[in-house]
């Protein structure tokens, strides 16, 4: 809807006096501002005369970019990367731009649609235990036509639920930072005639050998987090003009904290000299943390000197058997075993160190952090390639054997303290901190670019179900 108001030398108007009340002042150029506001980086759109109609009102557009932008955030919880990149999402677009868009993060098809869309975390946590599965769903699943066929299935049989489910946020931009969530609201836009209103935008959670899915070409933007994301995603079609690469969206606390290792180790009740060691498996606590805190728990400790010569923290996710089963050991070194930790900066931040499996959210973090890691296991298909990707830039190194892994945290809290340091400094190299932000800044100019708020029809009455 596009709003007149007489100009401002014109008598104010009734209904300038409400908008200004709503609003704010008008200026001398008929624009409304908010008293209040204190971020800078407004769309500005072309002057007024573009807007002037030939009564002399002016179409003031501004007003409607005035209210706040509507985003909303795809995402599941198959795993726990994809909403912690979406919370930097959040995070990101609330620091740089306030109030002017109001976030959703939200899992709409568990929300609103049935099987098997509503329960993927289950059926995910089932198809990585047993590994076999997994590779064969994943690359089964790769050629464009299966996984279209099978997506534009889905879309048709729940179309009514997914428009239900993104109606309700009344979205302006939409993100998705899941694999699975490019065709089915793409087509729903498409269906409701929205697709050119709607911005929609995929922010890409894997640094590497990413599945397909994550590739449609009829995104606005395609946000990779590596240069070979990007080749990929080439490949696979997408304009140049639609990809992006700034890296993997991290969030705020990571990149913006300034934190000293000595007050988070007080703050944590860390031993505040022993060189330490982070343990952990995702945000499910995947991989084989036991056995390697087991035999780290001896390696850790020089009987030589009946002393030990670090301390280990392992973080257990959501994996609430593993918390217990290690709590119930006895340890000869140092060790804190936790749960779900909710400021993974102030823990990565306290360490000199990091074992996990290649998750890409842990990794991207952990080269922010400055931590060489050891990656100790990957999940085929989207995980495989961030082992090269942490090895080959000397950021980290791979092994599977939880003995070798034992051998090589001794060696760096001992002998190889350089290795330690080269590794450490390869990779603080390699980090992108300021990725969200500039994913976000970029999402922002797409939106000014569009201009003024479209005036998306999310009243209308008109059905997807009456289109299929
Ligand atoms: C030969 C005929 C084959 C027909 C296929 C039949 C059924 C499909 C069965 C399974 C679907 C497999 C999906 C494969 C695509 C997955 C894309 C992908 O990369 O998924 C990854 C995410 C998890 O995120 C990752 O987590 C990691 C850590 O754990 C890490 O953080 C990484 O960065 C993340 O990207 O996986 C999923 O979300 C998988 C959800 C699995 C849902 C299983 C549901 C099974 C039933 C039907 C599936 C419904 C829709 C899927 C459509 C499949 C078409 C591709
Ligand atoms: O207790 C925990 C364990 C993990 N994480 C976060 O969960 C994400 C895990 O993502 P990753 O891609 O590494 O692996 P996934 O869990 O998806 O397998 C990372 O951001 C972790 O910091 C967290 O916040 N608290």
């Amino acid at each position: 809807m596009v709003m007149k108001v007489a100009s401002p030398e014109k008598v104010a108007s009734i209904t300038e006096k409400v908008w200004q009340r709503v609003y704010g002042s008008i200026n001398n150029n008929g624009y409304y501002y908010h008293h209040h506001r204190k971020h800078r980086r407004r769309c500005s759109y072309e002057s007024e005369d573009e807007y002037e109609d030939e009564d002399g009102t002016i179409q003031l557009m501004q007003m409607g970019a005035e209210r706040s932008k509507n985003v909303l955030i795809l995402m599941s919880d198959t795993g726990g990367g994809h909403r912690a990149s979406a919370e930097a999402i959040r995070e990101a677009f609330r620091i740089e731009f306030g109030d002017e868009y109001k976030i959703y993060v939200k899992d709409v098809w568990k929300e609103y649609t049935g099987w098997p869309l509503n329960d993927m975390e289950r059926s995910y946590k089932f198809m990585v235990k047993h590994v076999q599965l997994w590779k064969v769903a994943f690359h089964s699943t790769s050629p464009r036509w299966i996984h279209s066929s099978y997506l534009a299935a889905i879309a048709s049989y729940y179309a009514k639920e997914v428009e239900a489910g993104l109606m309700e946020y009344k979205p302006d931009i939409i993100i998705s930072v899941h694999p699975l969530m490019q065709h089915i609201p793409l087509s729903v836009l498409k269906w409701k005639s929205l697709q050119k209103k709607v911005i929609f935008v995929t922010v890409i959670t894997d640094l590497n050998t990413c599945h397909p899915t994550w590739f449609h070409p009829r995104v606005n933007r395609c946000y990779c987090p590596s240069k070979e994301v990007a080749k990929r995603a080439l490949y696979d079609g997408l304009e140049e003009s639609q990809i992006q690469v700034f890296g993997l969206p991290i969030r705020p606390s990571f990149a913006r904290a300034v934190l000293s290792k000595d007050d988070v180790r007080k703050e944590l009740e860390l031993d505040p000299d022993l060189p330490a060691v982070l343990l952990m498996g995702g945000a499910e606590g995947m991989g084989p943390v036991k056995k390697t805190a087991m035999v780290l728990g001896e390696s850790l400790y020089d009987n030589d000197q009946g002393k030990p010569i670090g301390q280990l923290i392992i973080i257990c996710g959501r994996n609430k058997a593993l918390a217990s089963t290690l709590e119930s050991l006895e340890w000869k070194i140092p060790v804190k075993v936790r749960g779900f930790e909710t400021q993974m900066e102030k823990w990565m931040g306290a360490c000199d160190c990091i074992i996990t499996k290649a998750g890409p959210g842990t990794i991207a973090e952990a080269l922010i952090r400055g931590l060489p890691i050891v990656l100790n296991d990957y999940i085929p298909g989207q995980e495989k390639g961030n082992v090269p990707y942490v090895v080959d830039n000397g950021a980290g190194v791979f092994t599977r054997s939880s003995k070798e892994t034992a051998r090589i945290v001794s060696e760096w809290f001992s002998t190889k303290t350089d290795e330690l340091k080269r590794m450490s400094e390869n990779a603080l190299k390699l980090a992108q901190p300021e990725a969200v932000f500039d994913i976000v800044k970029d999402i922002h100019e797409l939106a000014c670019q569009r201009g003024p708020l479209a005036n998306i029809p999310y009243d209308s009455t008109s059905s997807l179900t009456n289109v299929i």
